[in-house]
């Protein structure tokens, strides 16, 4: 016994509501609403901004669909006051920016025009690590490889420096022994940090390779199993952009930003050894120039940090809306929304760009920071060094070499620094991506249900009632709903119970947004039930195997969804077992689709695409009467038992079917043949004479 499960309605919309009344609601996130000059318009998905819970002051300007679009102040402020006034204010205000703009000042908080309320748990650097070694800890080899390298490649170039100095001044000295020595071990040390330097670059872009492909693995399996709940919540441009720029953004880590660090410490603590060793007073004098640059350099990295954080939300949002535009562009082409869809575009690419001025402006301070503790270092090196020269206390050969590590010390706390804030901006990338690859599968996947010997293919309904989770920024979608931190819960059915006999074809109808596709969703268990149960063959569903149970279920959808491969492989889709060629035919032959699909060039392997998808969508005259024809045929084949729950909107349709549902606000309103139900001349009657009249 099988179970089949259709979902048959032509008619997106049918009922409407003023824009300024309670919106329609269709779907979680579409909606239709008459606009001020009554042109009908299907305002277009705000999740944008709920999923992604960021708030954003009101913009002072005009909605396009639904989404506020800041304008230029300069058009909207149109006041035409008393010149002298306005000079004045633009003076205030020229005065109040360039205040805010000094180190501390207002400018530089992110705060001030945004207001992000991160779901994403702050990460530390040492949590980030430790993330990312259990990733890559499988190849190990690579990583110790590289760190190796990268020593022997630090201590190589550390080196340079003090052979080159004294070959240059055992030359000078006539030192012919001591001179081929140093420029033996210069040539040795100069090949072995060469070779050292393309193994480590070679192996931390392996391990980089490693990270990031483990990265989008375990991201993505954990996103493919989460409940259903889980997606109506979030946006694909916002995962798509978690699993393809973040995930590149923390892989530099390994590959770019620790392996600098560490080289960059290696080398700069072995200058600083070296420094004190040859005059501690200037060793300790260049040792506090570093201090200097490292606090500064954490002010900066933690500054970058917050700035990263903020420009991969808003870089998702701005995916979110063209992916968003893109998906629904013959909408938008047919409305001529360009310049709104433009519009809302770029309102995210400024708040990018805002973003990124402050996060440049910052990088500018950083560098004149270290532009001037390293050249007044030089200077005072210079000086004190000369005049222990003059007084004989140090060598010239050894203030060269003084001079030489003083700049290795400082350009290494410098690389550190800048290598530091890309690790933060980096580990910033990655709180909400870990955050993602920790949530614990759906309990489906988790839990091992029963697998029944034998199923029948009674299916009941026992007073259910259900609750969709909406985040509070999409209030206007609920019809009633109850407050709670985050999300309000939507009642969509109330104390429903039908019961479908072994091998009956029961349809359900009503009006849109009654709840007819949530009852399937339930069967389906794409969502569980608020209260009651669904039984099949007298045991709750919800202790049956759900993949076991889905396998039983043959389910066509109200707008089908293909995969952009051929028309075979999207028959066989999810089918287990060697399905063979002869078995697609008969498939396709029962859905009256083998005739069409054989008018193809390419007949079964016909690629999926937009066109053909287009001229098959329709449920015209023709494909209901195949419908009827398969529904028919489904009643009176008695050698494959199924249970069949059809979903229509035509009703001529299902008016074959065994029994008809009656769904109106939630309830089941009305059951019976349809004969029973004319004769009752309720709700059905009603819908039935009203699409009489229709094609009349
Ligand atoms: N994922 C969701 N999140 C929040 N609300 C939803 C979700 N899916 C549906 N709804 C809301 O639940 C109600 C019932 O929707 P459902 O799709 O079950 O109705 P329907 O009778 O099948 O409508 P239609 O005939 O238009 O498909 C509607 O108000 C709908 O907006």
């Amino acid at each position: 016994m099988a179970l089949l499960l259709c979902n048959l309605q032509p008619c997106l919309y049918s009922s409407l509501h003023h824009k300024h009344e309670k919106p329609l609601v269709k779907g979680h996130n579409q909606r239709l609403h008459f606009t001020s000059n009554s042109r009908l318009r299907l305002s277009l998905p705000t999740s944008s901004f709920s999923s992604r819970r960021i708030l954003l002051h009101p913009p002072r300007s005009a909605s396009i669909n639904g989404v506020s679009v800041e304008k230029n102040p300069e058009v909207i402020s149109e006041g035409h006051g008393d010149i002298n006034v306005e000079f004045f204010e633009k003076v205030k205000r020229w005065v109040g920016f360039f205040g805010s703009i000094l180190p501390g000042g207002s400018w530089w908080s992110f705060s001030d025009d945004v207001e992000v309320n991160m779901l994403a748990k702050p990460v530390t650097v040492w949590r980030a690590l430790c993330k990312m070694w259990k990733l890559v800890a499988q190849d190990r080899w690579v990583i110790f490889a590289a760190f190796s390298a990268l020593i022997l490649a630090a201590l190589s170039e550390i080196s340079i420096p003090h052979y080159l100095t004294a070959s240059i001044f055992s030359s000078q000295s006539g030192e012919v022994a001591v001179f081929h020595r140093n420029v033996r071990l210069l040539v040795l040390l100069c090949v072995t940090s060469g070779i050292c330097s393309g193994v480590r670059g070679c192996c931390f872009g392996i391990a980089n390779m490693i990270l990031v492909k483990r990265m989008r693995e375990t991201l993505y399996s954990s996103l493919l199993l989460q409940d259903i709940s889980f997606f109506d919540n979030e946006t694909v441009g916002d995962l798509t952009s978690r699993l393809g720029a973040d995930c590149q953004q923390v892989s530099r880590v390994i590959g770019n930003d620790l392996n600098l660090i560490l080289r960059n410490v290696l080398q700069g603590t072995g200058a600083l050894i070296y420094l004190l060793t040859l005059s501690w007073p200037l060793g300790l004098y260049t040792l506090v120039i570093s201090s200097l640059l490292s606090a500064v350099m954490v002010h900066h990295g933690r500054y970058q940090k917050k700035a990263a954080k903020l420009i991969q939300e808003f870089t998702a949002s701005a995916n979110e809306v063209a992916q968003e535009t893109f998906s629904l562009i013959r909408t938008v082409r047919v409305y001529g929304t360009e310049q709104e869809e433009l519009g809302r575009y770029n309102w995210w690419l400024g708040k990018l760009a805002d973003i990124s001025v402050r996060q440049s402006a910052a990088y500018g301070f950083w560098n004149l920071s270290f532009n001037i503790l390293y050249h007044s270092a030089q200077i005072v090196a210079v000086l004190f060094g000369g005049m222990s020269i003059l007084a004989g206390h140090i060598t010239a050969e050894k203030l060269t070499k003084f001079i030489l590590y003083s700049e290795w010390l400082i350009l290494s706390t410098w690389w550190v620094g800048d290598n530091i804030s890309s690790l933060m901006q980096s580990v910033g990338a990655s709180e909400k991506v870990f955050q993602l690859m920790d949530l614990k599968p759906s309990d489906q996947f988790m839990a091992r249900g029963m697998k029944l010997q034998r199923l029948l293919g009674h299916i009941e309904f026992s007073n259910i009632s259900f609750y969709y989770f909406v985040p509070a920024n999409d209030l206007q979608n609920a019809r009633f709903f109850w407050h709670c931190f985050i999300f309000c819960l939507v009642p969509v059915l109330q104390n429903v119970s039908i019961a479908v006999h072994p091998s009956e074809v029961v349809a359900i109808v009503g009006l849109s947004g009654s709840g007819k596709s949530t009852l399937v969703n339930l069967l389906l268990r794409l969502y569980e039930p608020t209260n009651g149960q669904i039984l099949i063959d007298g045991i709750p569903l919800k202790e049956l195997d759900a993949m076991w149970w889905r396998e039983r279920i043959g389910y066509v959808g109200q707008e089908p969804k293909l995969f952009r491969t051929d028309i075979s492989s999207n028959i066989k889709y999810g089918c287990t077992g060697d399905i063979k060629q002869e078995h697609v035919v008969l498939a396709a032959k029962q859905a009256y689709a083998h005739d069409f699909i054989s008018s193809l060039p390419n007949g079964y392997e016909t690629l999926v695409d937009d066109d053909l998808l287009s001229a098959t969508s329709a449920l015209d005259a023709e494909s209901e009467h195949n419908v009827k024809g398969v529904l028919r045929a489904v009643r009176t084949d008695f050698t494959t038992r199924r249970s069949v729950i059809v979903i229509a909107h035509r009703l001529s349709t299902i008016q074959e079917a065994d029994r008809i549902v009656v769904m109106d606000g939630g309830q089941v309103v009305e059951m019976g043949s349809h004969r029973e139900l004319l004769l009752k001349d309720g709700l059905y009657a009603r819908l039935a004479r009203r699409q009489a009249d229709a094609v009349a």
